[in-house]
């Protein structure tokens, strides 16, 4: 039979049927990715193939080629990687403009690497309630999701403690896959459980109200959108900010900034990198605030460390 795995344990697999039931499930077989050491050869969001022979424990047998996967770095020594999901239709990113302030240049970054994995990503702005009476903030919230939407990225304002904007991202979120992710705090938590009520994720307010050094899980876990028109899912990913840092080709970097590629087709040298080159259409739209600042001081900032990998490199 076949299935989706929806949670990973690190032992063990779960994997939900097409029938709806859930497996336990261990490996049968070699599924290493060419190329890469990862520390999980079967991700959440597998497409899977079970076989029970006692009825008890199924064992995955077969993964179906993935149409995407997105990896993390297990940590900065280690040359292993973490696939943190795969077969995404989409990436959310929960960002807070106050309480706690989400850079700019985390989430060009997160975008970046979005882009670099060909996964669509939504941005969602929470925490809302915070602004109302605040107009500078207000104005902020506005000029930040303008920004991002005159980009390409849709952006969604919701308060998971009002319940502001949540029919939109239910929209947001119809018929697709979408994995989750934000900075400790934004509210991830909370807006998960407001999505599937009963789920309970452990969010801050509770975990400081009972067991302060409670274990929170590292590996990703799948749910089912419930009241869904069309088959709905998240991804959670507890304790993970952003993807990790892809280490990015400094002569990529500008294809991952889709504004600062489009305009960079008008530089006077193909190979332009958009810093001190002559003739140079990306800081010319910087200076005329065509370019946001913000967006461009984001891509200097990838440049520089991939600048600086070539050092470490020696190449
Ligand atoms: N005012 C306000 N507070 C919120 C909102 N959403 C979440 N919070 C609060 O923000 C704090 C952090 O929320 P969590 O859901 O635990 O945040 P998280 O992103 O899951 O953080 P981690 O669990 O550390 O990953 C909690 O005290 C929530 O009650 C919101 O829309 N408005
Ligand atoms: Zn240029």
């Amino acid at each position: 039979m076949t299935g989706t795995v929806i949670k990973n344990t690190g032992s063990s697999y779960l994997v939900r049927t097409e029938s709806g039931e859930d497996l336990n499930c261990k490996i049968k077989g070699n599924f290493r990715l060419k190329g890469i050491r990862t520390t999980n050869p079967v991700a959440v969001g597998d497409h899977v193939t079970v076989s029970l022979p006692d009825g008890d424990t199924g064992y995955i047998t077969a993964i179906a080629p993935r149409r995407n996967y997105i990896i993390r770095k297990a940590s900065n020594l280690s040359k292993q990687a973490h696939i943190l999901a795969a077969n995404l239709d989409q990436v959310c990113l929960v960002v807070t403009l106050f309480h706690p302030t989400t850079s700019t240049t985390f989430i060009d970054r997160f975008l970046a690497t979005a882009e670099a994995y060909r996964v669509p990503a939504v941005i969602v702005i929470n925490k809302i309630d915070l602004l109302e009476d605040d107009p500078d903030a207000m104005e902020y919230l506005n000029a930040a999701s303008y920004l991002y939407e005159s980009i390409g990225y849709p952006v969604v304002k919701v308060s998971a403690k009002t319940g502001e904007g949540l029919e939109t991202l239910r929209e947001n979120l119809r018929g697709k896959t979408t994995l989750f992710s934000g900075n400790s705090g934004v509210g991830k938590s909370t807006l998960i459980n407001d999505l599937i009520p009963g789920l309970q994720l452990a969010t801050a307010s509770i975990s400081s109200t009972h067991d302060t050094g409670m274990h929170t899980t590292t590996f990703s876990e799948m749910f089912d959108l419930p009241d869904m028109d069309e088959p709905s899912a998240i991804i959670d990913t507890p304790g993970v900010k952003g993807f990790g840092t892809l280490e990015f080709d400094r002569h990529e970097v500008s294809h991952f900034f889709p504004e600062i590629f489009k305009t960079g087709a008008e530089c006077r040298y193909s190979d332009c990198t958009h810093t001190h080159e002559p003739g140079c259409a990306v800081r010319e739209a910087v200076d005329d605030h065509r370019i946001s600042e913000s967006r461009y001081a984001s891509y200097l900032s990838i440049l520089e460390d991939s600048e600086e990998d070539k050092y470490r490199k020696g190449y």
